[in-house]
């Protein structure tokens, strides 16, 4: 495990005593709810890092103990514009208000060097996790590769950053970075080793003479600029108490504005030299060493950067940025022994050695120039990354066993689901919950249009139901331009229901990520329907605004004044009259009619009420904003009212419909229920099983990091031995799921309708029971808003009803059973 970062504090050193009684004045005065009249008010330091001494300051005791942490310059002459907390201030504050970037929420500055001596600020205390050493010895090998891909993903979104929008335009130069980075830091390694200090290193020159030979192109055009960290390094990031995420990036002493290269080859130095202040020497790194079990390799870590931040592959110009980061760093070493020398170094005897560390950079620097090849042209191909229980099946063909092209889409869903909607859910549940709740966030359009370009949009879309609907749409073909791969891509990527079950499952770990893949429901089952029953018109007017994402759709069939589980209860009528239909009746439970971007329904009806039971029904598609369409108000689940998307009772008082939205035909509505509520159906189970991987990981996260009566949860009790079973029941559940994706795509509806009701009964009864256990051991934080348990619970709770209750599932599947038997 990672060292807990109030542990890492020791008493502070001599050369950096202060007023504490001052500092206390001031934190009172300048921080917001500041403990006016403690009972105890102590400052101890950081042992870590070594650039700005920082200090834990801890006020209060027992349950009213507050804990927070200042940074400040160190005492004495400092090097020219170095350890300007001022600047750390900004940018911590931009990134903070502005940004998903994880940060510590920083309180005030104090520029005033009469108060303790030099300037500060206060920020906040991180309860976490710091890994000291990027080998992270002490972790189990399976969370190393989590603990690097969440440091991959905090440089990429660090680096993503709109720094002209957040008030850091002006927070440096993007432009030639490098150039000025080298001018600077040697500048610095002459200052450091003038007359009377450290020894100058020939090799230094000869260094410096190569670099500023081959500073890349991009560094002029500013083509790789934006806010850089400039000490990117998995020991300034403070990571969750037991999940494997990064909570705050820390130690901005040199960020700027500049080549963001520079921190992508820094935060990979480790692979290629080990640098630790304890050593005496520099070492070999992680790629000659050899890797911990479980790591991912310096070309695995890149490719993880890459595809979170969008960046392309930085084999061409690998070598230049990796022998900067040595130069620079062999730059500051020398400037940290020069400290020492005067007795000021905030690492105190630990910074004895640097002096000979700087010198053995420089060697490394120059032996890396020298290496033929230093990163594979290309990046990696996926497979070390999966998650372990798909390792061994990417080549095969087997039934149930995904082949390469799934296993990669999932790779990069599952990328994205970490990058861009896990670190997104608690800003959509706050909009959903303000005021502003029926609107949608901007960044869930922005997302929508990023998927759309990694290639993971309307992955739902099965292959045969894709070919049908571009071959009506043919007769279109003047209006819609076939060729190009943006529509081509409307229509997914040619996937079958089984191999959308491998995705769909990620989907359905957050409930907010379908609708960024275009992907949820109801839209998916509607979508499906105008693909499979649509004509050209109904495809060309409905079918691809939806497919583009740029309308959403409900489906009303259930009214509040009958049963509706049995839909030949239902009383809506569709009249004709002349080229109308002429609708009345009242829905309720229309999910997603409440989105303001919902434009159309798929109404089921009666057209004939005196016609055999199963053809009274049709169904018709409804534009939203017909007269006589009054949304009467939003339902809620167990409090939640799912906003923006809802379910709405809607009335429908004499709405004319032009008859060609008609699907189908008059009397078909059951027809095309069967056919609509099979994928959709499946969808769900799906979502669910990934709802249950969630649940499974927040509770064992949760059983492994918290302690009750001196033992940790995961050892209480049977907790093993249930968690076991909940294993033993997902698995079983999702290979249904996946067998009955299989029978539809082999049988059609029709015939899998057995195996669908059982997948349909088995998911959300195994999800419930998984989520229940996972609030469980989160004790009140599970049934709370805090995780996302309690709304992932509520959701397959719905669907033990919505799209038929269980009972109506169990005497399809028992009929058939009987069926089975009579014929033996
Ligand atoms: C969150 C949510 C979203 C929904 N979204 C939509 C939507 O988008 N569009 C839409 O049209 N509808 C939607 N629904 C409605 C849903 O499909 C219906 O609630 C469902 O079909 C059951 O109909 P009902 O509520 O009228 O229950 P009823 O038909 O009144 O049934 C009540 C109960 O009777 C019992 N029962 C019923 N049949 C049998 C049987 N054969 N044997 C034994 N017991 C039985 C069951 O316990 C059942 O739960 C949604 C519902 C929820 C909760």
């Amino acid at each position: 495990m990672g060292s807990r970062t109030g542990d890492l504090v020791t008493r502070v050193q001599s050369a950096h005593r202060f007023d504490h009684d001052a500092l206390f004045r001031f934190a009172a005065d300048n921080v917001s709810g500041f403990p006016t009249n403690p009972s105890q008010f102590t400052v101890s330091q950081f042992g870590h890092g070594q650039s700005n001494p920082t200090f834990l300051i801890e006020v209060g005791s027992g349950s009213s103990l507050k804990r927070y942490v200042l940074r400040k310059k160190p005492p004495g002459k400092l090097l020219e514009s170095a350890h300007a907390v001022d600047r750390e201030f900004q940018v911590l504050k931009a990134l903070g208000e502005h940004t998903q970037v994880p940060v510590p929420k920083v309180f005030c500055l104090c520029t005033d060097p009469t108060v303790i001596g030099t300037a500060f600020y206060i920020m906040e205390f991180m309860q976490g996790r710091i890994f000291i050493d990027p080998k992270l010895p002490n972790v189990a090998p399976g969370r190393r590769s989590a603990i690097y891909r969440a440091t991959a993903k905090a440089l990429a979104s660090l680096h993503s950053a709109d720094v002209d929008a957040i008030g850091l335009e002006k927070y440096g130069r993007r432009a030639n970075y490098c150039k000025r980075q080298i001018d600077r830091w040697f500048k610095q390694y002459l200052a450091s080793t003038s007359e009377g200090k450290p020894e100058r290193n020939p090799k230094m020159f000869e260094l410096v003479d190569w670099l500023r030979k081959s500073i890349p192109a991009e560094d002029s055009t500013g083509a790789t600029s934006g806010l850089v960290h400039g000490d990117f390094r998995i020991d300034n990031l403070v990571f969750h108490p037991s999940e494997d995420r990064v909570i705050g990036i820390i130690d901005w002493e040199l960020s700027t504005l500049g080549n963001q290269m520079c921190d992508v080859a820094y935060s990979c130095m480790h692979y290629i030299v080990n640098v630790q202040l304890d050593q005496e020497h520099v070492s070999e790194g992680l790629e000659t060493t050899g890797l911990p079990e479980g790591m991912l390799s310096m070309p695995e870590f890149l490719l993880e950067y890459c595809s979170a931040s969008g960046k392309p592959w930085p084999a061409a110009n690998w070598k230049f940025y990796v022998a900067f980061s040595m130069f620079r760093a062999a730059s500051i070493y020398t400037g940290v022994y020069n400290r020492w020398l005067m007795g000021n170094a905030s690492a105190g005897e630990r910074a004895r050695n640097t002096g000979a560390q700087a010198n053995e950079l420089v060697e490394s620097a120059l032996s890396y120039i020298a290496r033929q090849n230093v990163l594979p042209q290309h990046p990696p191909s996926v497979k070390r990354n999966m998650s372990p229980s798909y390792e061994s099946l990417v080549d095969g063909s087997g039934r149930l066993v995904p082949n390469r092209k799934v296993l990669e889409l999932r790779q990069k869903l599952i990328r994205f689901m970490e990058t861009h909607i896990y670190p997104m859910e608690k800003e959509f549940s706050k909009l959903a919950q303000s005021d502003l709740r029926w609107t949608v966030h901007p960044e869930e359009e922005r997302l929508k249009e990023l998927a759309k370009r990694e290639g993971l949009w309307n992955l739902f879309v099965p292959v045969d139901s894709a070919a049908r609907a571009k071959r009506e749409l043919a007769a279109f073909e003047n209006k819609h331009d076939f060729s190009t791969r943006s529509f081509d891509q409307l229509f997914g990527e040619g996937l079958t229901n089984l191999e959308y079950g491998y995705l769909c499952e990620i989907m359905g770990r957050s409930v907010w990520a379908p609708q960024v893949f275009n992907c949820g429901a109801p839209d998916t089952g509607n979508m499906e329907v105008i693909l499979r029953y649509g004509n050209k018109e109904q495809i060309s007017e409905w079918l691809i605004p939806l497919l583009e994402g740029k309308i959403r759709s409900g489906f009303a069939m259930t009214e509040p004044q009958v049963a509706s589980s049995d839909a030949t209860n239902i009383e809506c009528s569709i009249r004709r009259q002349g080229d109308s239909y002429v609708i009345n009746g009242t829905k309720w439970w229309t999910s997603g009619a409440m989105d303001p971007r919902c434009r159309v329904l798929i109404l089921m009806g009666k057209t004939d009420f005196n016609a055999p039971k199963h053809k009274q029904q049709s169904m018709i598609l409804v534009d939203m904003q017909t007269p006589g369409i009054h949304v009467k108000r939003p339902l809620t689940v167990f409090g939640f009212d799912d906003a923006p998307h809802g379910h709405a009772e809607i009335s429908f008082e004499n709405v004319i419909v032009p008859a060609k939205n008609i699907l189908l035909g008059e009397g078909r509505g059951f027809e095309i229920a069967q056919g609509r509520l099979g994928p959709g159906r499946l969808h769900h189970c799906m979502r669910l099983i990934g709802a249950a991987e969630r649940g499974m990981e927040l509770m064992a996260q949760r059983a492994l990091s918290r302690k009750t009566f001196g033992k940790f949860i995961a050892e209480q009790g049977s907790f093993v031995s249930d968690l076991a079973k909940l294993r033993v029941e997902l698995e079983g559940t999702r290979l249904l799921v996946l067998e009955a994706a299989d029978h539809l795509d082999k049988f059609g509806n029709k015939k899998a309708r057995g195996i669908l009701a059982m997948a349909k009964v088995a998911a959300p009864n195994m999800a419930l029971k998984v989520l229940d256990t996972a609030m469980q051991v989160h004790g009140a934080a599970g049934v709370s808003s805090d995780t996302v348990l309690a709304h992932l619970w509520a959701t397959a709770r719905t669907l033990r009803i919505a799209d038929g209750p269980d009972e109506v599932h169990l005497g399809t599947i028992g009929k058939l059973e009987l069926q089975r038997a009579s014929k033996l």
